[in-house]
């Protein structure tokens, strides 16, 4: 039986162009950003995917990824459910902000471990252990129940959730999720083994 997981970032927002930390704000994709989606979406197509359900955040940008991607599939429609477990990380008194500017203002490191670390939340936002708390038990209870039944499954959601997500996929440790960056509109395509172990990771880059 096929165990198919697919994660797909959504493609370049206004606010990742503006260089703004986003979080739970919902800006829309650039025309960059759309294509990005489209030719998600045409990669997919290209070799053979076909998904049964779709699961994606309560943010426009990651719904709106999605919409692009069924669209290039030839899936407009498919069964999607959309939850505010799968949404970005909230970056609290951070979103909207200039991100060289934060930089200017609290120093490159102290940036660099609010964006990336595992367990140093941003002021009055989530850390990626905060990201994950929620990620991880809708993953298991839900998303993954599917995946194992033999539900061909296209999740696409945002840079931490996603990372959050591929800690436990890829079996990254707090310290070697820090490097782990995602590009927007790179669908990483998972097989699962029997035992929800990772049997092979898949890369789509252009
Ligand atoms: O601003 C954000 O919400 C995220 C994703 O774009 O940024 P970062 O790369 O800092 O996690």
């Amino acid at each position: 039986m096929e165990r198919l997981l697919v994660l797909v970032r959504h493609g370049q927002s206004e606010w990742n162009l503006q260089n703004l930390f986003t979080g739970w704000r919902d800006p829309d994709l650039t025309e960059k950003g759309v294509e990005e989606a489209k030719a998600a979406g045409r990669r997919l197509a290209a070799s053979g995917l076909g998904f049964d359900i779709a699961y994606t955040s309560m943010l426009g940008r990651a719904q709106r990824t999605l919409g692009l991607v069924l669209d290039e599939l030839g899936q407009t429609g498919l069964e999607t459910i959309k939850k505010q477990e799968l949404n970005e990380r909230d970056y609290g008194e951070l979103s909207g902000l200039n991100k060289d500017d934060a930089r200017a203002k609290w120093g490159e490191e102290q940036v660099h471990v609010w964006r990336r670390s595992y367990d140093v939340p941003p002021p009055g936002g989530e850390s990626l252990r905060d990201t994950g708390a929620r990620v991880w038990p809708y993953y298991m209870t839900d998303i993954l129940p599917g995946v194992m039944n033999g539900k061909r499954t296209l999740v696409a959601a945002h840079g931490n959730s996603l990372r959050a997500l591929m800690m436990v996929l890829d079996k990254l440790t707090p310290k070697t999720v820090i490097d782990l960056e995602l590009a927007t509109g790179v669908p990483v395509v998972y097989r699962l083994n029997a035992d929800t172990t990772v049997a092979e990771k898949l890369v789509l880059k252009g």
